[in-house]
């Protein structure tokens, strides 16, 4: 899991125009961490909420769920909340909070919520990347200038 998400942060740097391995410092003693989620089937589910909208907090998140589904994003464009069909065999990628500020907002954390259902418990494992705890979390120099200031400070 550390490796694939090391090669998806790869891509992103490639993707802002950086070198391959321009993230790699900030994973040598890194504090990710897997959860493993259970959500039993609800008796009214309109009345509660698996997970509450909350941003992840880290740099990515690499989600495995099964075929039940709950997960909604949260759609920029429009505020609505858009169901994530669960696809077999493949893994949801999350941005999170902390690439948005590396990235200056090149990046934007997604929102996101879990809904439950009255038929059919859910499980989900999310693998959340995370830098070392001593790390400063600030926008990359090299992606501001003055035309494009550091909106965020340390
Ligand atoms: O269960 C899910 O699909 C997502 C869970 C989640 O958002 C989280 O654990 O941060
Ligand atoms: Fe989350």
């Amino acid at each position: 899991m550390v490796k694939l998400a090391l090669k998806l942060m790869e891509l992103i740097a490639l993707s802002l125009n950086l070198p391959p391995k321009r993230f790699e410092d900030f994973f040598k003693d890194q504090t990710s961490f897997i959860r493993c989620n259970h959500y039993p089937p609800c008796p009214s589910p309109h009345l509660a909420l698996g997970v509450g909208r909350h941003k992840d907090s880290g740099v990515l998140t690499i989600l495995a769920q099964d075929d039940v589904g709950g997960l909604e994003v949260k759609r920029k464009s429009d505020g609505e909340w858009v169901r994530v069909k669960p696809t077999p065999d493949a893994y949801i990628i999350n941005v999170g909070d902390i690439i948005q500020v590396l990235s200056n907002e090149a990046y934007e954390s997604v929102e996101h919520r879990v809904m439950v259902n009255s038929e059919r418990e859910r499980f989900s494992i999310p693998f959340f990347l995370n830098p070392a705890h001593y790390t400063m979390v600030e926008p990359l120099q090299e992606l501001t200038n003055e035309q494009n200031p550091a909106k965020y400070k340390t």
